[in-house]
């Protein structure tokens, strides 16, 4: 028996809200919140037009989706776009305008993004520059995407130079994140959104971390048999639910802070600054998430070699990372000379100086920009076998 994360342990639906000083929006958690998608919108007031943008291998759910909208009297365009990181390209982007622009899109329409990441940064930008801005609606179905990316408004496009590098903040209008989506997930993508589950844990919420660790323990997860999401099973998944809201309400305090990354939220990218590198000098080989578990490690190593937290937390957090099935090397093809060439176009540079988020303890990070180059090629070639 799993212990309740809150006092009545069956809550399948989670509704926070993310308020920034332009906008206020649902953040709605829970098993077939989906359903209600329809009633939403009308009380939302979006009565315009629907552009349902779906990861092809949402296909189906796009298909019921759309048919659910119609009988609600919504006029509803659906489209799939090829799944994987190279969608984020000017070339889906282009698809994505011409297709809005020959059916005639009018600015009280909405975009709807269902699919992970990629989907609701390609998606997500696309509504942001169409018409100079129409509503935008996400409806995550990856583990990643419901803790991260479908919340706080960031979209965007890969550049050849490197990821994320074009792109607006243009915040949603709701997020509704159906768990139910997650039974299709395959297990290395499941695996791929648990490093932003426990990035939010290290950034910001110990308990979370914590409580990631004992269910790991309670259910004997480690690297050989690490956690998965098992549909059958309903205290697992009732249990796991609350986890996932849990660390989206992490996203949601940090996004609701800084919408603009001006401070706080730079937080959020823990992991990110060689993890970004490593994503993008692999061709997109290695999942996003996978990239931030490594680019964690490398953080949490640098914080030890800059004497700001024992090395004990590497290993807590390494140990944490593989129970959730996910491991830290920096694959051997990886050339360090061109990661360290990487981080200096990280989004995260001033005045020239990359800024690192380190940690300092579980639960709290430092931003950092006077990390001597000297550890950062040490902890890149000593990096675990
Ligand atoms: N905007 C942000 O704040 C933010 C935050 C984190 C990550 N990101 C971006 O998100 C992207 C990664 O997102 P992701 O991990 O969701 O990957 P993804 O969007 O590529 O989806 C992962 C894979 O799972 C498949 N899939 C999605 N949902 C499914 C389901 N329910 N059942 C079966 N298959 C399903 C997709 O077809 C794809 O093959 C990266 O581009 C990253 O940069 C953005
Ligand atoms: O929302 C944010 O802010 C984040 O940094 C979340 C990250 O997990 C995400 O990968 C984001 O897309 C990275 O942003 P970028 O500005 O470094 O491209
Ligand atoms: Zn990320």
């Amino acid at each position: 028996m799993i212990a309740p994360l809150k006092d009545s342990s069956i809550v399948m639906t989670t509704t926070l809200t993310v308020t920034t000083s332009t906008t206020q929006y649902p953040v709605i958690v829970g098993a077939g919140v989906l359903a209600t998608l329809g009633d939403r919108l009308t009380e939302l007031g979006l009565r315009g037009t629907l552009w349902l943008v779906a990861d092809e291998h949402l296909a189906a759910v796009a298909e019921q989706t759309t048919t659910m909208l119609q009988a609600a009297g919504y006029r509803v365009h659906t489209i799939t776009v090829p799944s994987g990181e190279t969608s984020k390209s000017f070339t889906e982007l282009h698809r994505l305008y011409d297709w809005m622009i020959e059916n005639g899109i009018e600015r009280r329409d909405a975009v709807l993004a269902l699919g992970g990441g990629v989907i609701g940064d390609l998606a997500g930008f696309a509504a942001a520059t169409i018409l100079r801005g129409v509503a935008l609606v996400q409806l995550p179905s990856t583990l990643l995407a419901m803790v991260d990316a479908a919340v706080g408004g960031k979209t965007g496009i890969n550049h050849p130079l490197g990821k994320n590098l074009i792109g607006a903040f243009h915040q949603p209008r709701l997020v509704l994140a159906d768990t139910n989506l997650l039974a299709t997930l395959p297990p290395r993508e499941l695996r791929a959104g648990w490093a932003e589950v426990i990035k939010h844990g290290v950034i910001r919420d110990a308990s979370l971390f914590t409580a990631l660790e004992d269910l790991a323990a309670t259910r004997g997860w480690n690297a050989a048999h690490p956690a998965g999401w098992n549909a059958a099973d309903a205290e697992l998944t009732t249990y796991l639910t609350e986890i996932i809201a849990r660390a989206v309400a992490v996203k949601v305090a940090v996004v609701s802070n800084d919408e603009f990354e001006r401070g706080e939220r730079i937080t959020l990218n823990y992991g990110h600054t060689i993890g970004h590198a490593i994503e993008q000098l692999l061709g997109y080989r290695l999942l996003h998430g996978e990239c931030v578990a490594i680019g964690m490690d490398a953080a949490a190593r640098i914080a030890v070699a800059l004497g700001l937290c024992p090395p004990a937390l590497v290993e807590r957090q390494r140990a944490l990372l593989a129970a959730y099935g996910l491991t830290v090397t920096i694959p051997d093809e990886t050339d360090h000379t061109a990661i360290l060439r990487l981080i200096t176009r990280d989004k995260k540079v001033q005045a020239g100086k990359v800024r690192w988020v380190l940690p300092t303890t579980i639960g709290q990070v430092v931003v950092r920009s006077d990390v001597p180059i000297e550890v950062i090629e040490q902890v890149l070639s000593s990096s675990a076998g």
